[in-house]
Order: C-alpha cells, then structure tokens, then sequence
C-alpha cells in the first residue's frame, strides 16, 4: 500500500470554532486506491475533518492536499465524490429528478446521463424506486440515493460520511460490496464511521479522539500493537473513548 500514490494528505491541521478545539494537529496520508477508515466517537472531529477534504471548509491551521494540489479547489470538484452526513436532496423531487439535477451540475448529459443514473441506482438496489418522489422515500433509501448522487460522475475519490447509517444489514453488506469493487477499479474512498464491523474491512483506519488522531493502521496492526481481539478493544487501549 505505501507503494501507491499518495492521493490525500494532511498537514498539521488544527481547526477551532471560536476557542472550542475540533482538530489538533493533524498529519495523516491517504493513499490511491486505498479504502480508509475514520473511526471516533461522536464529536470526534469525523465530519470536520471530510468536510475540509471535500473542499466545504478550511482549517485554521494548516493545509490539506488532494492530487497534489491544495484544497479547497475548484479544479477538484469533478474528481471528488462526497456524501455528507445529512441527506442534501430534493424532498418534494423524485429520485431521478434528483439525479438528474445532480448530472447536468457535473456536465453529464444526454445517454450517458441515462446510463449512470440506472448504474448507480442499481448498484444501490433503487432501481425500483427512481420514479417516486423523495419525500416519500425511507431514511436508509435517503441515505441510498445520496450515496448513488456521489457516484454519479464516476469520482476517483470517494469521501462518505457515515454512509450507512440507517441502513439493514442486508444492504450493508452489498454496499460494502460495492465499496471493495470500486476500490478495486482503483478509487480510493474514505469513509466515517462508528460501526467496528465496518472498520474491520477498511484497508488502514485513523482513529480520533477528541480531535486528536491517536493511532493509523490496518485493522490487524491496531489490534496487535494493543494486543486486542477486537477493533473496539484497540481503540479503547489507544485511549479511546467508549462508542
Ligand atoms: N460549525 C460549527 N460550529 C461550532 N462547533 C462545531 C461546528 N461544527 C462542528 N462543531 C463541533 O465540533 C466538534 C466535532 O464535530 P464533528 O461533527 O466533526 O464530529 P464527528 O466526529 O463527525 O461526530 P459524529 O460522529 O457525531 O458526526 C463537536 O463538538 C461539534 O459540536
């Protein structure tokens, strides 16, 4: 893995909302082609921190490199694929209004556009439901359909923030399914979460506490290096906090 590009990188990052620290000093490398883990407990800095590699916000100190090239950047947008924590959709639209609209902001048109928007819905077992109108959708469909939107544009980097809260087992575990296949086309994806089922199956996790990134690994090298069974287990040897 330490072979492959670096694809994001953090360089001593500190964010502040007024005096209130969220991110202290944060140095963290991401590679090509990687899925990676932010494991923490809520409050932990998780969505700060995505949301400044997204390019939504900027730290107070620091920078924050995406390609090489420093963010926020305009240039960027279309290599990114960002799936906030709240569903951004169009409520009294219907799903592929939605995606349609979501399209034609990243320049997809005519028969391409058609193609990706039954990909996607596919690929997120909402072919069935592209007709109805959002507001009548489930919160795990919400949370679907905007996973789908981040897809739409074929990103090479993926930053999904707690994409499957809400969400069955089942489809869980597809979309964790579609996550090791696009990884295996060679996107890398970054992704938050609480669930340690999930953290197991990322390649390498950063785990934050308190704003601080008390440990980088793969799942196994946490575990050993703590002599833990269990992600959980490390996680709280590392000076994590309860989940
Ligand atoms: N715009 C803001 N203004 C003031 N404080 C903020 C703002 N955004 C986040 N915070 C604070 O920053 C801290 C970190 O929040 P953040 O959402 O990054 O945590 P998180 O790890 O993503 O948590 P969760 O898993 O619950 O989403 C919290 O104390 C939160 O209240």
């Amino acid at each position: 893995m330490n072979n492959s590009e670096v694809c994001v990188s953090i360089r001593n990052v500190s964010k502040s909302f007024g005096k209130h620290p969220v991110l202290q000093n944060i140095n963290l490398e991401m590679y090509e082609g990687e899925i990676f883990g932010l494991l923490g407990p809520s409050g932990a800095g998780k969505t700060t921190l995505v949301k400044e590699l997204a390019g939504l916000d900027e730290p107070t100190e620091g920078e924050n490199f995406l390609f090489q090239q420093k963010m926020p950047s305009l240039q960027l947008i279309k290599r990114i694929g960002y799936m906030a924590q709240s569903d951004a959709l169009y409520e009294d639209l219907s799903a592929k209004e939605n995606l349609q609209f979501f399209s034609e902001l990243y320049g997809l048109k005519g028969q391409k556009q058609a193609q990706r928007i039954n990909e996607v819905m596919e690929l997120v077992q909402l072919s069935g439901d592209t007709t109805k109108l959002v507001t009548n959708y489930s919160g795990g469909m919400k949370r679907r359909l905007s996973l789908a939107i981040a897809l739409l544009h074929e990103p090479e980097l993926l930053i999904l923030d707690e994409p499957t809260v809400g969400i069955d087992p089942v489809l869980r575990k597809s979309i964790w399914k579609a996550f090791t296949d696009l990884k295996t086309q060679g996107k890398t994806l970054i992704v938050t979460t609480h669930v340690m089922d999930e953290a197991d199956k990322c390649d390498r996790l950063g785990l934050i506490r308190d704003g601080k990134l008390i440990a980088v690994g793969t799942p196994k090298e946490l575990k050993e290096q703590t002599n833990a069974s269990t992600i959980e287990e490390a996680f709280l040897a590392f000076g994590g906090a309860e989940q």
